[in-house]
């Protein structure tokens, strides 16, 4: 029998904003009793069925690595992001200045995947845009921040990155519970994490067919071309 592939997810954020209450919950469906501190970093694993329901169902692993948030570890912790398939943004709803600090650290993670191609870790839009890797955001505790919840809008990481975005509280089953929206933006963000991995240069070559074919879609063909080129293989 062949080996269950896999993909790595990197989940980040500041010390305290729920992340390893989050991966428990999606990991074991049920909240953790006493979530831990995490020192440098924790891996835990999920079967997820990619694109369940279809003819090209298939099963994959997915990793999490939990990222320990504490800032006194920001210059060992680059050694946990290479490689990176798709990265999850925590924030915690009812602490604002979490989800400024998103923008650094997709920084440290997105510059590390570019192999340094610039210096240090600050947040350069240009690559953030620009980046293959699959992104979506995660907002905890809205349990706790109800009032917050109904003035916010979209959060701008979203719009500058298209990324998916999650609101949820990390103590209840049901917030993930099969079938709820944020189950279904969980699962399709899994699908897409794999697909750019598995899947990317078989989907941009029948683009690049297709481009070949119908002078239309000439614009496309560029585009897909620089995909092919950022795609990594591992
Ligand atoms: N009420 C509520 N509490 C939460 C939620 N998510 C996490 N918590 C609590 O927040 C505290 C910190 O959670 P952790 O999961 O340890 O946070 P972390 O981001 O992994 O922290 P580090 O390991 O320091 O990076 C714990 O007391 C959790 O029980 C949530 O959605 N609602």
């Amino acid at each position: 029998m062949a080996a269950i592939e896999k993909v790595r997810v990197l989940i980040v954020g500041d010390s305290g904003v729920g992340k390893t209450s989050l991966i428990h919950l999606i990991c074991h469906n049920e909240p953790i009793a006493n979530p831990y501190w995490t020192i440098g970093c924790s891996v835990e694993c999920k079967l997820h069925e990619y694109k369940a329901g279809t003819l090209h169902q298939k099963d994959y692993f997915i990793e999490l690595w939990d990222i320990g948030g504490w800032s006194a570890h920001t210059n060992s912790r680059s050694i946990f992001y290479n490689p990176v398939h798709g990265v999850i943004l925590v924030h915690d709803l009812t602490n604002r200045k979490t989800e400024q600090n998103l923008r650094k650290w997709l920084g440290e993670v997105l510059n590390k995947e570019q192999k340094e191609r610039i210096e240090g870790h600050d947040y350069d839009p240009e690559i953030f845009a620009g980046t293959q890797v699959p992104i979506l955001l995660i907002g905890t505790k809205v349990d706790m921040a109800e009032s917050v919840q109904k003035s916010r809008r979209r959060s701008g990481i979203c719009e500058e990155c298209g990324a998916d975005e999650i609101t949820l509280d990390c103590t209840q089953v049901k917030h993930l519970a099969p079938g709820t929206s944020n189950a279904v933006t969980l699962s399709r963000f899994f699908d897409k994490v794999i697909e750019r991995k598995y899947y990317a240069r078989e989907s941009n070559a029948t683009s690049i067919n297709a481009a070949f074919t119908s002078p239309i879609q000439v614009g496309g063909l560029f585009q897909d071309r620089r995909r092919v080129i950022n795609t990594k293989n591992d």
